[in-house]
Order: structure tokens, then C-alpha cells, then sequence
């Protein structure tokens, strides 16, 4: 059964009979499916209407939890929020350095440096180092990104004594050993249309909150195949593994709706901290990592739109699924076996006119038991008796 709530920053508590979020001023806490909203657009939008309540038939008895509800309503911020003056006036001696890791990206790695170059380094001094990682690319990745105006740096190059392996986690944690900055943002480099945004998004919430330690990006995601586009059909192996993973072991984790996204920032401080998984399990285990160090208090998203990038094919989304799960269970395992007992409420996301609207699930978790344990069983075929 499901539970529909939009979300994003508007007046919302948190009811306590519930331990669901509802909004300002409705009291029926007891109702079936209280309606919760927490805004992810701009804060200058106005008004609240019955979009935010539940509707039909969808209404179910759970919801998220108080934590991730409180969470969500305070951590969630829009682009908007962020505007670059602010952003500078916060930024004082803070350096920040933006990072992208490429492999094979000549395609779309130029345009990307060249918005950044252009609108946070000489329009405004926002980014002060911009460095392009390039992952062993067999293309012309470094030159298109050196003529953009990046650093370039092969990861080969970066400690030698240490031969780089195969690997987007690889190239991250290679890139801290090359940058200086106090706050560090990693964007992908297969984006299209890409935006100044992503990046004055994602370092809103750590330039003007010291209590902030990582924050994700959070969109919309289009699939584009050929000349065929399904508007929320991106983000197969976020919704199909990562997602149901986090929620089944890290609960807490559920309010993000990104959380294999690649455009994320961080402070040094707490990158330098953490085990870096060398391939794409690196988004999932930060995200782990980073709530056991520092809580989830400290972890916040930003909405920036849309994210438009390249597709790999199913085959490569398998084997990123595999890199996500090797993290996944390496975690399970230091928690000491499996947590107690998994979560049993999946929190997924869908955008309507005010932001994102969250729709948690109960899945299905029940087992029954072998049938010839079961004592009408045994009785109707006679099974007593053997
Ligand atoms: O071994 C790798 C694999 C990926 N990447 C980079 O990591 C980002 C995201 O990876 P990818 O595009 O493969 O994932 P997708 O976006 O297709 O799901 C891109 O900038 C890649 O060029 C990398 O630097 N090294
Ligand atoms: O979320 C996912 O399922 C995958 C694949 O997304 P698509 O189904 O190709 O839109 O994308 C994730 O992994 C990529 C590599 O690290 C990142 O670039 C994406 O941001 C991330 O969401």
C-alpha cells in the first residue's frame, strides 16, 4: 500500500502519534495516511493547496519515520536558495575546489569545464581550483578538457609508488591528493546541458552552515535512448538497487533522492576520513560511511533541475549494480552481521509543481514457512502420520 506526501521546506511538524510529517495547522494527526509536504523549490514560491494532502485510494497506514521527516523538511533546499552573491559573501578564505572524473568524456567534459571556467572562476571568484581527473581515457578527454580551461590531471600521475586500478571511486580518492580546497564538489562529466547550478547548488548548504559536512545534488532524470525520451525513466540502478538497499539497512538514508548521484560536495575534512570503494560503490558507501561519522544532521540536497547525461546499457548498469552491492555487503558485514531487522517501508520520490513528492511502501516482507510445517497441511495429505 502506499502513502503519497509531497515535500520540500514548506511550515510542517512532525506529529507525534504519528511519527509522520504533516502540514502546519492540520490536526488530525490520527488520519490514515497524514499528508506531509516539504518543499524543494525555491522558497519564494507561495502557498500551500490540497496537492499536499492524500488523495483516492493511496492512502496507507506508514510513512517516513519523524528522523528522515524532520530531515527532509530541514536538509532540502533548491538552487534558487543559493544565489552566488550569497555564496560569496560566505565564502571568505574558504577554498573550494571542483573535481570531475572522466573517462572517455570528450564528448560533453568541455562544455562542463567551460560553464564552471567561465561562471564560478572568472565571472565570480566562487571556485577556486577546477581540475578534471581523467580515468585513463583512450579518447581525446584531456585535451578537450585542458582547452576548456581545467586542470588536467591522469591518475596515473597521481602517487605512483600506488598503481591506479580501474575505477570512477578510484579517481575521487586520487583527487584529494591534487586539490586543496577546504570544500570539495565532484560532478560527472558525461552531463548534458549542464548548468552552473549543479555546482552553487551543492556548496549553498556547506558555505553557510558550519554544521553541514555533504551535501548531494537532487533532480529529475530523463531516459534518453535513441530518439526516445521517458521523462522519470533515469536512475535504473538507483531505483532498482540502491535505493531498496539503503532503505532496507539505512532507514535514516531514505530521504535522499539522488543518492547515487554524481554531483555532490564535501568538506576535506571528512573525505579524508572515509574508505573510498574504487568503483561505482563509492556514491553508496560516502553516503554510509558519512551517516555513521557525522549523522544525518550533517548531510543535506539540493534541488538543481534536471540532469541530462549519457546512458551506459544494461550490461554496464549490471555491473555497476554488482560494484554497489560488493560496497553494500562490506558494510553489513562491519555492522556485525545484518542489522537486527531490515526496514520494511520503501520512501521513493516523484516530482509534481512543488517539488518532490515522497511515496513510501510497505514491501512485502512476510515469509511463511515450508507448507509441511504447517499443521493443516500435514493433517490434509496424511503428512502426520510419516
Ligand atoms: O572508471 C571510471 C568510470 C567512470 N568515470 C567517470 O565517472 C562519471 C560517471 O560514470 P558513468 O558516466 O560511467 O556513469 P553513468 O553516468 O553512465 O551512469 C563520468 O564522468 C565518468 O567518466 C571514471 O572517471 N572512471
Ligand atoms: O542512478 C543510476 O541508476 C545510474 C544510471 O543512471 P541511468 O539509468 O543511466 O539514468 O547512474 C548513477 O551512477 C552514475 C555513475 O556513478 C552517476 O553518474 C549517476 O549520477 C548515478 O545516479
Amino acid at each position: 500500500m502506499a502513502v503519497d506526501t509531497p515535500f520540500a521546506g514548506w511550515p510542517v511538524r512532525v506529529c507525534p502519534v504519528r511519527r509522520a510529517i504533516v502540514v502546519t495547522g492540520d490536526d488530525d494527526c490520527n488520519r490514515t495516511g497524514a499528508a506531509s509536504i516539504i518543499r524543494s523549490t525555491s522558497r519564494d514560491d507561495k502557498g500551500w493547496n490540497d496537492r499536499g494532502r492524500n488523495t483516492g485510494d493511496d492512502r496507507g497506514s506508514s510513512n517516513v519515520t519523524h528522523e528522515v521527516g524532520d530531515w527532509l523538511r530541514r536538509r532540502s533546499s533548491a538552487a534558487a536558495d543559493w544565489p552566488v552573491d550569497r555564496l560569496l559573501d560566505a565564502k571568505r578564505d574558504t577554498r573550494v575546489s571542483v573535481v570531475l572524473p572522466a573517462l572517455n568524456e570528450a564528448a560533453t567534459v568541455g562544455d562542463i569545464v567551460k560553464v564552471i571556467r567561465t561562471e564560478l572562476v572568472e565571472r565570480v571568484p566562487l571556485v577556486d581550483e577546477l581540475v578534471v581527473v581523467d580515468s585513463g581515457s583512450t579518447d581525446d578527454t584531456s585535451r578537450v578538457a585542458a582547452d576548456a580551461g581545467a586542470r588536467v590531471v591522469h591518475r596515473d600521475d597521481i602517487l605512483p609508488a600506488l598503481p591506479a586500478v580501474r575505477g570512477k571511486g578510484e579517481v575521487l580518492w586520487r583527487s584529494l591528493l591534487v586539490t586543496d580546497g577546504d570544500i570539495v564538489a565532484f560532478v560527472d562529466a558525461d552531463l548534458k546541458d549542464f548548468s552552473a547550478d549543479f555546482v552553487t547548488g551543492i556548496l549553498g548548504p556547506l558555505l553557510t552552515d558550519p554544521s553541514v559536512q555533504l551535501v548531494k545534488a537532487m533532480y529529475d532524470r530523463p531516459l534518453e535512448i535513441g530518439d526516445t525520451i521517458v521523462p522519470a525513466g533515469g536512475g535504473r540502478v538507483t531505483e532498482l538497487v540502491a535505493r531498496p538497499l539503503l532503505n532496507l539497512h539505512w532507514p535514516e538514508l531514505a530521504g535522499f533522492v539522488q543518492p547515487l548521484g554524481g554531483e555532490y560536495a564535501a568538506r576535506r575534512t571528512l573525505l579524508e576520513q572515509l574508505p573510498f570503494p574504487c568503483g561505482y560503490g563509492i556514491e553508496t558507501a560516502m553516503l554510509v560511511d558519512t551517516l555513521r561519522l557525522v549523522g544525518l544532521d550533517a548531510m543535506a540536497q539540493v534541488d538543481v533541475g534536471v540532469r541530462r547525461h549519457n546512458h551506459q546499457d544494461e550490461a554496464g548498469l549490471g555491473r555497476m549494480a554488482a560494484e554497489i552491492l560488493r560496497a553494500v555487503e562490506r558494510r553489513l558485514r562491519r555492522a556485525g552481521a545484518h542489522p537486527a531487522e531490515p526496514n520494511t517501508v520503501l520512501t521513493q520520490f516523484e516530482r509534481d509543481e512543488t517539488g518532490f513528492r515522497v511515496r513510501t511502501h510497505d514491501i512485502a516482507a512476510r515469509e511463511r514457512p515450508p507448507m509441511a510445517t504447517v499443521p493443516e497441511y500435514r493433517a490434509r495429505t496424511r503428512l502426520v502420520e510419516r
